[in-house]
């Protein structure tokens, strides 16, 4: 069988043995292959997203992978459905160890083009969705006295993200709600971090055109796009417990993203390009 778990993982075979991970957005790309790469590393696994015939595949791959599997079809924005899904984990696998809230997504639009229903759209997926996911495992943790361990994946936000506004807006905002909750269920033994990556080549570049698709390859002073493993290790990582001491960080795999490159969703446009005339005229 194929998988997308990496085979040169620096973490060692058996490392999530008797550990629940649940992975939103499993059926394809980055949560797919996180959800291979701790099945490979020995967890039972809780994945779910909205397309049921992908979510069945991958539940297939991580069963041939040897991992127990929960696979429930649902939307992370309905809270009712979040909470049967966390129910559905605890009676049926106990409780889990580490939940990592991957579903997410937006639509390249200039911001003055953006309508009210794709803004809540984008705005109830990355945001709201993340919180009712992020509070019904918190619920239980606490009820139960289990520690927990969470893992929202943001994005590059910090100089912001023209044409994808919307995203940005939201995905700051699960930063720094996950920077609260970090003090506040830190009593609790939640750890609450977000992993942030750059433009990593999966198939959800082809949501995007011509132009953003090559603007995702340069976007960083590295000039490529990162691959699905490098993410797959960072998550790795903060899921377990060589990352015990850390909690409301943001880890930001990128490339150098953050300091130098611009990734245009919708396309460069004009107004951005060097302009040779308006240099000649300042001398
Ligand atoms: C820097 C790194 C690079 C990053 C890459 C990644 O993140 S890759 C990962 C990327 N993966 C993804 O991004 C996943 C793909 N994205 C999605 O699934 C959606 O964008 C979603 C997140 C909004 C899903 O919400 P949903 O299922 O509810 O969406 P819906 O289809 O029902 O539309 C609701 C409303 O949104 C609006 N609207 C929607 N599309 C467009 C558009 N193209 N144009 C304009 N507007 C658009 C429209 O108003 C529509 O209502 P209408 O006018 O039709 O009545
Ligand atoms: N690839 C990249 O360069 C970057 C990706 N990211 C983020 O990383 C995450 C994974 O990206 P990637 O794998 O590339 O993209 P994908 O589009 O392949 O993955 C997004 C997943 O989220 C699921 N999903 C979307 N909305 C919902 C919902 N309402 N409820 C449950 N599941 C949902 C989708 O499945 P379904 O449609 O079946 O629901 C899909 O499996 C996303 O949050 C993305 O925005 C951030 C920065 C860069």
């Amino acid at each position: 069988m194929q998988t997308n778990a990496n085979p040169k993982t620096a973490f060692r075979d058996g490392l999530f043995e008797g550990k629940v991970v649940l992975v939103s957005g499993a059926g394809t790309g980055l949560g797919k292959a996180c959800a291979e790469q701790f099945a490979r590393l020995g967890a039972s696994l809780v994945i779910c997203a909205r397309d049921g015939e992908r979510l069945q595949a991958t539940a297939r791959d991580l069963r041939e992978l040897g991992a127990k599997v929960l696979a429930r079809p649902m939307t992370i924005r309905d809270p009712e459905a979040v909470q049967a899904l966390m129910d559905e984990a605890w009676r049926e696998f106990g409780g889990i160890d580490v939940l990592v809230n991957n579903a997410g997504g937006q639509f390249a639009s200039p911001a003055l083009e953006i309508k009210p229903k794709g803004w809540l759209a984008v705005v109830d997926t990355n945001l709201n969705g993340t919180w009712y996911m992020m509070q019904a495992a918190a619920q239980r943790w606490q009820k139960h006295g289990q520690p927990g361990n969470i893992i929202n994946v943001v994005a590059v936000i910090w100089r912001g993200l023209p044409q994808v506004a919307h995203t940005c807006a939201a995905r700051a905002g699960v930063v720094f709600l996950s920077k609260s909750v970090a003090v506040e269920w830190a009593e609790h033994r939640i750890r609450v971090n977000c992993l942030a990556p750059g433009t990593i080549q999966t198939d959800a570049f082809n949501y995007y055109n011509e132009q953003g698709r090559a603007s995702f390859q340069q976007a960083n002073p590295m000039k490529h796009a990162g691959e699905i493993a490098d993410i797959s290790e960072g998550l790795t990582y903060l899921a377990s417990d060589a990352s015990k001491f850390v909690t409301g960080e943001v880890l930001t795999i990128d490339g150098g993203q953050q300091l130098w490159g611009d990734p245009w969703f919708d396309g460069r446009p004009t107004y951005f390009e060097l302009d040779y005339e308006v240099s000649r005229r300042a001398g």
